[in-house]
């Protein structure tokens, strides 16, 4: 586990988290504009110091201030990625990958990273005449390239217009799936979160709010304040099961055994994946709807009802065969339908509304 167990007063704001991050995978930090997560990264790579606490990695101490050890950056062997490239304007591609790598200069890996990279056909060009994303890409590939242990990632693609997000994402992806080193990537968009991450952890104000494996943390009521009535969503485990014979769309097997038809991906057969649907596009029904166009009706239970004082929205949490599923209704329609916890519904989420997009590697 990584373990991280700090405190440090940033001005008015105590930063004070008491986590264990997974070895394995991308462990999500979410927050606010000012939560903390660059200190706390700043804090794990050595570029800042906790006023107290301990860093583990593993079984390595990178900070422990009782043993007062405070390992010095270039020690901890932690690959950074911030939200600017911050290249070597006077190196070449090829120089700025270098720069940094030590005694293992094998040419194998170079090779590896830069196709893993796509950086094949920019390495003898400078900085100055790549895009955004390409220098982005750069940057990764040289943090690679230090053999780290730990990849700690600050909001990667924030700098990037979203044509540049697009083309820089597969990239993400590709490198978060084949890498065998646990990585920390702040970010507050939850599309790069639903396509990269395996764990997440939500601060607040320096403070943790919860963190977990990214499907309980999205589940949770805890992230439910922290997204806007658009963001709300539920995220299932499914298996992509066939295309319609006739039709654009996809059937997703999800975990509990239901059926979901979602526009068609380009996804195999049989890859594992998880789905995010919308509480907006999900509507309940008390009765089986016949002659409907949505094609995804679902028996469901409610769970629970979260109402939010002066707000007119209900968030339902329904259980569709022990998987939550959400939905966003009106304070009008839970009245009219007299709604309670236990009260069995048709859910219904329609198939268009769930595109690529929505649906991520798991
Ligand atoms: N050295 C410092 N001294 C005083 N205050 C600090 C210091 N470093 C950070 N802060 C404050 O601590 C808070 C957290 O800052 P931080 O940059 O970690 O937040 P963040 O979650 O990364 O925000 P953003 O998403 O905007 O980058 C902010 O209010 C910031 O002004």
């Amino acid at each position: 586990m990584l373990t991280i167990k700090v405190k440090r007063q940033l001005g008015e704001t105590l930063l004070d988290v008491d986590v264990a991050l997974p070895l394995q995978g991308v462990s999500a930090v979410f927050g606010r504009s000012g939560a903390g997560k660059t200190s706390l990264v700043n804090i794990l790579g050595g570029l800042a110091a906790p006023d107290s606490g301990e860093v583990r990695l593993g079984e390595r101490w990178l900070y422990h201030s009782g043993k007062h050890i405070n390992l010095r950056p270039e020690q901890r062997n932690a690959g950074f990625v911030f939200q600017d490239a911050r290249l070597f304007p006077h190196y070449r591609v090829r120089g700025n990958l270098n720069y940094g790598r030590k005694g293992n200069k094998s040419v194998a890996q170079f090779d590896a990273v830069v196709q893993l990279l796509g950086l094949e056909h920019l390495l003898e060009r400078y900085p100055t005449s790549l895009s955004g994303g390409e220098k982005q890409r750069v940057a990764i590939g040289r943090a690679l390239l230090t053999n780290p242990e730990i990849l700690l990632m600050d909001e990667p693609l924030a700098s990037l217009d979203l044509p540049r997000k697009r083309e820089l994402l597969p990239y993400l992806q590709r490198l978060t799936r084949e890498l065998k080193l646990p990585i920390v990537y702040v970010s507050h968009s939850l599309d790069e979160i639903l396509q990269l991450a395996d764990y997440m952890l939500v601060i607040d104000k320096g403070k943790t709010v919860i963190s977990g494996p990214l499907e309980t943390v999205w589940d949770s009521d805890e992230l439910r304040p922290w997204l806007s009535q658009q963001e709300q969503s539920s995220l299932l485990l499914a298996t992509v099961a066939e295309t319609h014979a006739d039709y654009a769309m996809t059937r997703l097997q999800l975990d509990n055994g239901a059926s979901l038809w979602v526009s068609q991906t380009h996804r195999e057969p049989g890859e594992r994946i998880r789905v995010r649907v919308h509480s907006n596009q999900v509507s309940v029904c008390t009765t089986m709807p016949v002659g409907s166009s949505i094609r995804n009706i679902l028996p469901v239970t409610v769970a629970q009802i979260n109402t939010t004082a002066n707000s007119d929205y209900v968030q339902l949490r329904l259980s569709l065969s022990n998987m939550p599923l959400w939905a966003n209704i009106t304070r009008w329609s839970l009245d009219e339908l007299a709604l309670k916890p236990g009260t069995e519904l048709f859910a219904q989420i329609k198939g268009v509304s769930l595109t690529e997009a929505d649906i991520a590697h798991s």
